[in-house]
């Protein structure tokens, strides 16, 4: 897996790959690892893919639930907190790699990574999954503050196509999208529209 994610001057943009993989075999081509959590908070999930499906649909519960006692939307930083939550407390019985991000009234976009160990450490941009060892010059050489959207969208497309191009366990689409005050975006880069290097 490549996952990449970060802020841009209206939210954020997540981007990851889409192959699923047991041992040398694909066994999902077109797997979906953005995964909503709400209308304005998103996950990227990289690891296995069992743990960060069971993983997200624990938060979803309990977000859920929080909305329908209180009517309130939650802050992201309380969803990745959840998150964080659940991994530390089963870091010796799970494999996840996570990335929470999305926007809120309060601190706009955000983007939070929980690595394997289960620490949490909001960032500015964040990569991960397999393919992200072949990606961390580029993404340093490359990050800007406040950058427009388009110009972020083409950050992370590019980053995740690199990525691909490099990583055995990364491949097949790079599915994106770009979460603001006006809720989420989704896209999908295939073979021909694909960055090319
Ligand atoms: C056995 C079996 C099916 C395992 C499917 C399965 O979780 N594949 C994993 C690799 C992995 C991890 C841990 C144990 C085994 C196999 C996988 O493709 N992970 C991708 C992200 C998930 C969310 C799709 B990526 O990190 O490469």
């Amino acid at each position: 897996t490549t996952l990449a994610a970060t802020e841009f001057e209206g939210g954020v943009i997540i981007g990851a790959d889409s192959r699923t993989t047991t041992g040398s075999y694909v066994a999902n081509r077109v797997t979906d690892k953005l995964t909503k959590i709400t209308d304005y908070i998103y996950c990227c999930r990289s690891g296995s893919a069992a743990d960060t499906q069971a993983i997200a649909d624990i938060v979803k519960y309990h977000v859920d639930f929080h909305r329908m006692e209180t009517g309130e939307e939650p802050l992201v930083n309380t969803v990745a907190n959840i998150f964080r939550q659940l991994c530390y407390e089963n870091r010796d019985q799970i494999s996840a790699g996570i990335i929470v991000a999305g926007w809120d009234k309060q601190k706009g976009g955000q983007v939070y990574s929980i690595p394997l160990g289960g620490m949490l450490q909001r960032m500015p941009y964040s990569i991960g999954g397999s393919g992200s060892t072949y990606l961390y010059g580029y993404v340093d050489a490359g990050y800007k503050p406040n950058m427009k959207k388009e110009d972020a969208l083409q950050f992370i497309a590019n980053a995740v196509s690199l990525a691909i191009n490099r990583d055995g366990s990364s491949g097949g689409i790079i599915r994106l999208a770009a979460i603001s005050k006006d809720g989420v975006e989704r896209f999908t880069l295939t073979g021909k529209d694909m960055p090319k290097f």
